[in-house]
């Protein structure tokens, strides 16, 4: 990504703020998010740079773990990742405790997680769909999101104080099935940032950079079957996956070998639950394609 087009105090602040990382630089991620404004980078670039945790909230497939990404590969600085679901405890942030041998005795090891990597690393650390998680997991971690920057261990009692450079990055997806309002003192410690899908020439562009579909013309429609697609989520006539960017680019790619009115059955209309909302996706594709 071209930073050069960001105000000058906003690339000093990234030019100071990167990480000169000399461990675990395979954990620093890949670029390619293409926001569809400079505010956003920009405003996630300042408050990372600050030391404050950012909240990308926004729709399925909108490109929210690209933008952590992204933000990884800004400031060179190693990423660890933690996917939420009911299923996270304490050991899948903090770390377990698992048997080794050294000199052929029996030792307790502790294996820690990515919650204590990326704390004394002083890395990223990205939390996906924070709102999958059971309410009673994530006040763990508030010390962590606080002015403390501080755990205990519950495993080893040992206290872990964040490295310079220590930052994270949330995602959620409200509303979805199976999330649950985030709580408002978690809320609360970070600085919320929206993240819309990307349409029109962005869109476009982002098609010709991330697929093997070159037909200008059919490009041309998938950008428009995509506007559609969001305004009819909007109003309530879609289910949001509808017009998840992922899917779509699914479709565009399918669209090289298959005729696109199947590559769009494949990649977004089977995936809707209801018959209204399989007809309307069909019938708007049969406008356009
Ligand atoms: N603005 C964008 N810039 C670059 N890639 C994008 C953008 N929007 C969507 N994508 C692409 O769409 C796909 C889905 O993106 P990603 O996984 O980051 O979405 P997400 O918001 O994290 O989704 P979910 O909420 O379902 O986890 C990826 O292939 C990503 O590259």
């Amino acid at each position: 990504m071209n930073t050069n087009q960001l105000p000058k105090a906003v690339q000093e602040l990234l030019e100071n703020n990167k990480k000169q990382a000399t461990d675990h630089q395979e954990l620093i991620r890949s670029g390619g998010y293409l926001p569809p404004s400079e505010e956003l980078l920009v405003d996630a670039i300042v408050a990372l740079s600050m030391g404050k945790n950012i909240l990308l909230k926004g729709p399925t497939g909108a490109g929210k773990t690209k933008f952590a990404e992204t933000l990884s590969s800004l400031f060179e600085r190693p990423m660890y990742s933690v996917n939420c679901s009911v299923d996270l405890d304490a050991e899948s942030l903090m770390g377990f405790k698992t048997l080794a041998y050294e000199e052929e005795k029996q030792t307790i090891q502790f294996v820690p997680g990515p919650v204590t990597n990326a704390m004394k690393q002083g890395s990223f650390l990205y939390i996906d769909e924070i709102n999958m998680a059971k309410p009673e997991t994530l006040p763990l971690i508030n010390g962590v999101l606080d002015y403390r920057r501080t755990i205990t261990n519950p495993f080893t009692n040992e206290i872990v104080t964040a490295a310079e450079g220590f930052g994270v990055i949330a995602a959620i997806n409200e509303g979805y099935i199976g999330t649950v309002p985030l709580n408002e003192a978690l809320k609360n410690r970070f600085i919320v940032i929206d993240v819309p899908y990307i349409q029109g020439e962005q869109l476009e562009q982002l098609i010709n950079d991330s697929t093997n579909l070159t037909d200008k013309q059919l490009i041309s429609h998938f950008v428009t079957l995509s506007n559609d697609l969001i305004t009819a989520v909007s109003q309530g006539k879609l289910s949001e996956d509808a017009a998840s960017i992922r899917a779509l680019l699914d479709a565009c790619d399918l669209s090289i070998y298959l005729p696109p009115k199947r590559a769009i059955l494949r990649s977004i209309v089977d995936k809707l639950e209801e018959d209204r909302e399989k007809s309307f996706v069909e019938n708007l594709a049969d406008t356009l394609f």
